[in-house]
């Protein structure tokens, strides 16, 4: 038997595999192919999930393990926020310290155990980085030769302004007014740009932003690979750093930033020294279930209500009632 674990951020869910605990571990076909079994709701487990987080050992210095973030249609991405959180808490436990490095695909980030948010809501604040913006970095075409900082781009939706970072996943970033939040234009921006497109030919994770007030925002995203999300920690965190960089008379540098989502609230701050950006983003880290599994049925993909047993946390309720408390901001509703 093998253990998974079901965990979110910000109601990002995710199913987090330790491959290191297995005898053989899965090939990258294999851990696709779970990926899209077990996060879809009609063939997997507990509601499905955005992707699959998968912890594998490292040999850098100072570093305690590996993330590689499987997106629900098999696609990998090369960072993931809200899912470094949770692997992050997962590695802390494990070994038992509470501030290290984790291998991702591009980069060695630090991470750290923070206060928790409240009584059993377990928090971890994350770097984000490296922040990258030439259009082959992401890659972009069509939209001009240098990077896209607050240009209108009348060719993705006119009247609106965009600002594309990659952190380093692909975010396409415009803040709007809460009509155009609540509209149907971030769903069809969003499976436009996923789908064959003139523009951005590998996918883009597109995010509105809504200012609040000053070092405040909401942020829904529609994520390549996903659809939309409750929460996706790179777009909150790219968004976070366009806010400071495009309007810095309410969004500032080296400020804690509260970013509300459907999900719940981050908090950001974006640093800037010479010409590298960074940001931290510090949330909730939530174990709600544990999965017990046959490592076969992992290999299979075949992981089910019948081939699987199910326990879950009390840890819901508790970030549940972390929520509640939380300023009522948007309408926008969570997904389940
Ligand atoms: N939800 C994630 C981002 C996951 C990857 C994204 N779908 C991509 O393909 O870039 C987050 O919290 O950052």
């Amino acid at each position: 038997m093998v253990q998974l674990r079901k965990v979110h951020g910000s109601e990002n869910h995710f199913f987090l595999l330790d491959q290191t605990t297995l005898d053989q571990q899965l090939n990258d076909d294999e851990l696709s192919a779970l990926a899209q079994q077990v996060t879809n709701p009609d063939t997997g487990i507990l509601d499905g999930a955005d992707g699959v987080l998968v912890v594998n050992s490292s040999n850098h210095a100072n570093v305690l393990g590996q993330m590689r973030v499987i997106n629900a249609d098999g696609s990998e991405a090369s960072m993931c926020g809200n899912g470094l959180r949770t692997v992050s808490r997962y590695l802390a436990e494990k070994n038992h310290t509470n501030q290290f490095k984790v291998e991702t695909l591009t980069a060695d980030l630090q991470v750290s155990r923070q206060n928790d948010l409240a009584a059993s809501v377990p928090a971890f604040s994350v770097e984000i980085s490296p922040v990258r913006f030439k259009p082959a970095d992401f890659p972009f075409t069509n939209l001009g030769d240098g990077a896209l900082i607050d240009q209108p781009v009348p060719a993705l939706a006119p009247g609106l302004n965009f600002t594309a970072i990659a952190v380093p996943n692909p975010h396409l970033i415009s803040f709007v007014d809460e009509e155009t939040m609540n509209g149907p234009l971030l769903g069809e921006l969003g499976a436009r740009l996923n789908g064959a497109n003139d523009y951005f030919p590998d996918g883009v994770n597109v995010s509105f932003a809504q200012i609040l007030g000053k070092n405040q925002l909401f942020v829904r995203t529609y994520e390549r690979g996903v659809g939309f999300t409750n929460a996706c920690g790179t777009g909150m965190s790219a968004t976070s750093l366009a806010f400071a960089m495009v309007h810095p008379n309410v969004g500032q540098f080296d400020h804690t930033i509260s970013v509300y989502n459907p999900g719940g609230m981050v908090k950001t701050k974006v640093h800037q020294s010479d010409d590298r950006y960074w940001i931290d983003l510090i949330g909730n880290a939530t174990e709600t279930h544990l999965i017990d599994v046959n490592e076969e049925e992992l290999h299979n993909a075949n992981v089910t209500t019948e081939t699987a047993s199910i326990q879950e946390t009390s840890e819901e309720a508790a970030y549940l009632k972390f929520v509640d408390q939380l300023p009522k901001v948007s309408a926008i509703a969570v997904k389940k």
